[in-house]
């Protein structure tokens, strides 16, 4: 396991690592040490700390996995459908991932993707696991409920197939055991989404998949004592100090890519763990996930982008920021890793790790949209600024709008033609409309966000849209199926730094299948357009530029819109072509070319690329004034006990398994509330 750093200010790096060793971060965190964030984030803290010891309680639950995974093997069910939302789907996502095991994961709310549960008879070998922490999350909620009907209409007896995992107490635990469900995991209420993937919401779907979860906890284990220890070599202390430099010197994009094919999965549970935990109060890393190191975005990223390598670091480039990291290690301990140096850079920036404090408006935005009738959301909604093709344009207003005006996330129409321009004007084409919403060169903080309320399978050619947009603008962009994203990066676009624009992508609800949620009163596609709309809005109503296409026609609106958007020419080259050329030369002793992250030794001292030159190009803002004024740490004066938890190997024997002791008996009353997750 190695863990190689690259910083242009080798002092500045150094100096934040001395930091953290000092004051004791890391054993303070494995102690769950709640007053790590400072005072105003240590009560949610005291209940969010568990996720550091997982591996040490997980003997007990994988016995049930691995017996329940017998059982249904027996019954014939060998397809396991995972529905969960965010943290209750990404952590098992990556891990079968990992180990090749076919999990088939339902984080949608598009039709297409619910009508394909049931579609080519699989319906027979399927059983579903229903994770979600709240056991109140919509999309979760709703997707279960459709794969039950869908059982019922195909004559199978649901509750067989239906496995729960969720906090003791919430509502989808009492109708899990109230209807008899085949099984129902009670999870730790002290682990919160996010840092969720070591607990049952990640071993149980994937260990029923197949996954070897057992190895992952052993990876875990393997790095846990490494991890707790105020040592210099630590790798989660090195790469949270690394992020809190970089943070502090204005390098706030990680550009993430897996060098290593089983950690493939890896940069889209990243995303939301720093997304989610660290883009609030203005602030944040933005992470992007790029498919490989070649893809733009990744060794092009200009100044104030960092590059975090997923694996080894491979490739040519030294990156221009001159911040890089490569950590080499296997999923179990990656994941155990990261989760802490997450936490660390929380600390660094001064945020609160475990709320998600604007997730809530988007949810209350498309409830309001479900409720209100058909009729009253059509008069809502403005003339489209541009049909062109398959493909309708509204551009969202973005200036705020003072008393007496429209409503501020209004839509322009054409008597606004005259009006300065913004987004996506009438007369604008749709290339053109788009070609608006890139982040201007001189603004490396900018980034434009691609959010794509459509399904990941059915619509696969829309993934392009991230590297073509990025080719095409030069600039950072971002790539989110929704609603899925809306659980991970959508906290960091509402509430981190203000510099995203946005491009919302759905289908017109009426071009597709029309699958009704049961008992809800309305539809999948109703659902995902109000998500889209509701989220749309609210960044709107933040002053965010946004853009939304509805595609009249799914296939034919994408091929479209790839069309419009590869007829812009291509962004200039960062770098000039010879600067390209000597970094990719092989060097004197005769190696491939330059090693992307020169290392930064903390025992031996530096070698880094030229820090007078990446800090001129970074523009970058006075680094001592940065980190401290981002200095919550420093408040914290004392250092609490390790909370005395009950290690909790075997989970209650019984058709409900309690992943601890905690989650057995202590909880009560259901916690709705957003930081409750
Ligand atoms: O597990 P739950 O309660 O369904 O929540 C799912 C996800 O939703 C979020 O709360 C964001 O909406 C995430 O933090 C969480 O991982």
């Amino acid at each position: 396991m190695t863990t190689d750093i690259g910083f242009p200010a080798p002092d500045v790096f150094e100096a934040e690592l001395t930091r953290m060793v000092d004051l004791r971060l890391a054993s303070r965190i494995a102690q769950r040490d709640a007053t790590v964030w400072g005072p105003e984030a240590a009560e949610l803290a005291a209940t969010r700390l568990g996720w550091t010891d997982l591996h040490t309680r997980a003997a007990g639950l994988i016995e049930q996995i691995d017996t329940l995974r017998a059982e249904l093997a027996e019954d014939g069910v060998d397809r396991i459908i995972l529905a969960g939302m965010g943290g209750s789907s990404l952590g098992a996502e990556v891990i079968a991932r990992a180990h090749d095991a076919d999990l088939v994961v339902l984080d949608s709310t598009d039709p297409l993707a619910i009508s394909a549960l049931s579609d080519g008879g699989d319906l027979e070998r399927s059983a579903m696991v229903v994770a979600t922490k709240s056991g109140t999350t919509i999309e979760t909620v709703c997707a279960a409920s459709a794969f039950a009907q869908a059982l019922l209409a195909a004559g199978i007896e649901p509750r067989g197939r239906l496995i729960a995992v969720t906090d003791p107490d919430t509502p989808m635990a009492e109708q899990a055991l109230e209807e008899g469900w085949r099984r129902v995991f009670l999870t730790d209420p002290s682990v919160g989404g996010r840092y969720s993937a070591l607990a049952a919401f990640g071993l149980v779907p994937a260990g029923l998949a197949g996954a070897d979860v057992q190895q992952v906890v052993d990876e875990a284990a393997a790095v846990a004592d490494a991890v707790r220890t105020d040592d210099p070599d630590n790798p989660a202390l090195r790469i949270g100090a690394l992020l809190t430099a970089a943070h502090a010197r204005g390098v706030r994009t990680l550009a993430m890519a897996a060098t290593d094919d089983s950690l493939a999965g890896l940069p889209g549970w990243l995303e939301q763990l720093i997304a989610e935990s660290s883009g609030k109060d203005g602030v944040g890393m933005l992470p992007v996930a790029c498919g490989s190191v070649e893809a733009p975005g990744f060794e092009d990223a200009h100044a104030a982008t960092a590059l975090g390598y997923l694996g080894p670091a491979i490739g040519t480039h030294q990156p221009i920021s001159g911040v890089a990291v490569s950590y080499e290690a296997p999923l179990g301990s990656q994941l155990l890793v990261w989760e802490t140096a997450t936490a660390l850079l929380c600390a660094g920036i001064g945020v609160d790790p475990f709320n998600q404090p604007d997730v809530e408006d988007a949810k209350e935005r498309a409830r309001a949209l479900l409720q209100s009738d058909a009729s009253a959301q059509d008069d809502d909604e403005a003339a489209p600024t541009l049909v062109d093709g398959p493909v309708i344009v509204r551009a969202l207003e973005s200036a705020p709008v003072s008393a007496g005006e429209d409503a501020p996330g209004r839509t322009a129409t054409d008597s606004d033609a005259d009006e300065p321009a913004g987004a996506g004007d009438a007369g604008q084409s749709l290339a053109s409309t788009v070609a608006g919403l890139f982040p201007s060169p001189d603004d490396e903080d900018g980034y434009l966000a691609v959010q794509a309320f459509l399904s990941a399978e059915h619509d696969e050619a829309a993934a392009s849209l991230r590297e073509l947009l990025a080719r095409k603008s030069g600039g950072t962009v971002t790539f989110g199926w929704g609603p899925r994203y809306l659980h991970s990066t959508g906290q960091f676009h509402k509430g981190g730094r203000p510099d995203g624009t946005f491009l919302f992508i759905s289908a017109d609800p009426d071009s597709g299948p029309t699958v009704d949620v049961p008992e809800a009163g309305f539809d999948f596609a109703r659902l995902q357009t109000a998500q889209a709309d509701g989220d749309a809005q609210v960044l709107a109503d933040l002053g965010r530029r946004v853009v939304h296409l509805t595609l009249t026609d799914r296939q034919a609106g994408v091929a479209h819109l790839l069309a419009a958007i590869e007829s812009l020419p291509d962004a200039a080259p960062r770098r000039p072509e010879d600067e390209v050329a000597a970094a990719e030369e092989p060097s004197e002793a005769g190696d491939e070319g330059a090693d992307p992250v020169d290392t930064v030794d903390a025992a031996d001292d530096v070698d880094a690329v030229d820090e007078a030159d990446a800090a001129d190009e970074a523009d970058a803002i006075d680094e001592a004034d940065a980190i401290d004024e981002a200095d919550p740490v420093g408040e914290v004066d004392s250092i609490a006990e390790p909370d005395a938890h009950a290690e909790s190997d075997a989970p209650v024997e019984s058709e409900v398994s309690a992943e601890t002791d905690e989650a057995a008996d202590t909880v009560t009353g259901t916690d709705t509330d957003e930081r409750a997750r």
